[in-house]
């Protein structure tokens, strides 16, 4: 469990982190999503102690990160993959680790076993592939068999197999009862990965909720309906209330009301429906409405174009 209160980072003149709230639950992959330059990464170094807050606090677990006396027990951090040493083998390079903590052989033989890596184990890391330095990365998190992980961009690069295998992964550690916290800026891939998400822009939270609700549920349901008597049931629905986003013909787009209660009202009329389309927005839409005024750095389309 990671709770963040009111954290702020300034690097100079600039705010890369602006006074943020958040909590990381156990059981639940919380997808930390936003474009470059966002924060992100800042966040999650103050989560683990490598960058100071400026205000605010945040505790793992309900104390402070450097508070703990054994913290890669109680959380195991990849901020950066590709900072390992390339002479060493992946195996020496997670025994030195283990071995600094007080932690055993046999350990580094199960968290190389349930990475994929043991195969690997003698080579050195410097001939290692993208796919398995992150995996790597993921095995020395796990040494200390913690119950929070917090994963930098894990797919930034990856192959669709590697991608695979790190969502398959983090699930199943969300499902062991783990907390664990993943940035991307990859919208797509979070929707498949998260649980619950949150939206980072210019340093500040522009949403916090369970994906299903940023996927457009509640009031941005939109239905496409097509039927017999279309201006009619136009007519019967506004006169409930419900909002008609768009009528062509025989088709009308209606918008926050769930698809059932279009059918109801279309059968107590005698209307037949012929065709009933869910028009949910991808998390991409979403994304991009939310970050659309954040984004630090962004092409100009008539400068490509020219
Ligand atoms: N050590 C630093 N010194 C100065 N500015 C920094 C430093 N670290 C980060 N920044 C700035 O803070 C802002 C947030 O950076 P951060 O790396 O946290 O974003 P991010 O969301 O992780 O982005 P990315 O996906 O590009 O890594 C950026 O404007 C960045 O340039």
């Amino acid at each position: 469990m990671i709770t963040a209160e009111n954290l702020t980072k300034r690097f100079g003149a600039h705010t890369a982190v602006d006074g943020i709230s958040f909590e990381v639950r156990p059981g639940q992959v919380t997808g930390f999503l936003g474009p470059n330059g966002a924060g992100k990464s800042t966040t999650m170094r103050m989560v683990v102690g490598l960058d100071r807050p400026d205000t605010g606090s945040v505790t793992v677990n309900g104390l402070p990160f450097a508070r703990h006396g054994a913290p890669i027990t109680e959380i195991g951090a990849l901020l950066d993959a590709k900072g390992v040493h390339p002479g060493r083998t992946a195996e020496s390079h997670l025994r030195l680790l283990a071995a600094t903590h007080g932690i055993g052989r046999a350990r580094v033989d199960e968290v190389m076993e349930l990475t994929g890596i043991t195969s690997v184990a003698r080579r050195r890391v410097g001939g290692f592939s993208l796919g398995m330095h992150q995996r790597l990365g993921i095995a020395a998190t796990m040494l200390g068999d913690p119950h929070t992980l917090i994963l930098d961009e894990p797919v930034n690069g990856l192959d669709p197999e590697g991608v695979h295998w790190v969502r398959g992964f983090v699930r199943s550690l969300a499902a062991e009862g783990r907390a664990i916290f993943l940035s991307s800026h990859l919208m797509s891939e979070m929707a498949q990965t998260a649980d619950h998400i949150i939206v980072l822009g210019r340093g500040r939270i522009l949403a916090d909720a369970p994906v299903g609700d940023l996927l457009g549920g509640g009031d941005r349901e939109r239905t496409r309906v097509r039927a017999s008597d279309a201006r009619e049931l136009a007519i019967l629905l506004a006169a409930e209330g419900v909002s008609i986003a768009h009528a062509d013909g025989d088709t009308l787009e209606v918008e926050g009301v769930a698809a059932s209660r279009i059918v109801r009202v279309a059968v107590g009329a005698d209307i037949d429906v012929h065709e009933l389309v869910p028009l949910r927005g991808s998390l991409e839409d979403a994304y991009l409405a939310l970050t659309g005024d954040a984004v630090e750095y962004r092409s100009d389309p008539a400068a490509i174009a020219a």
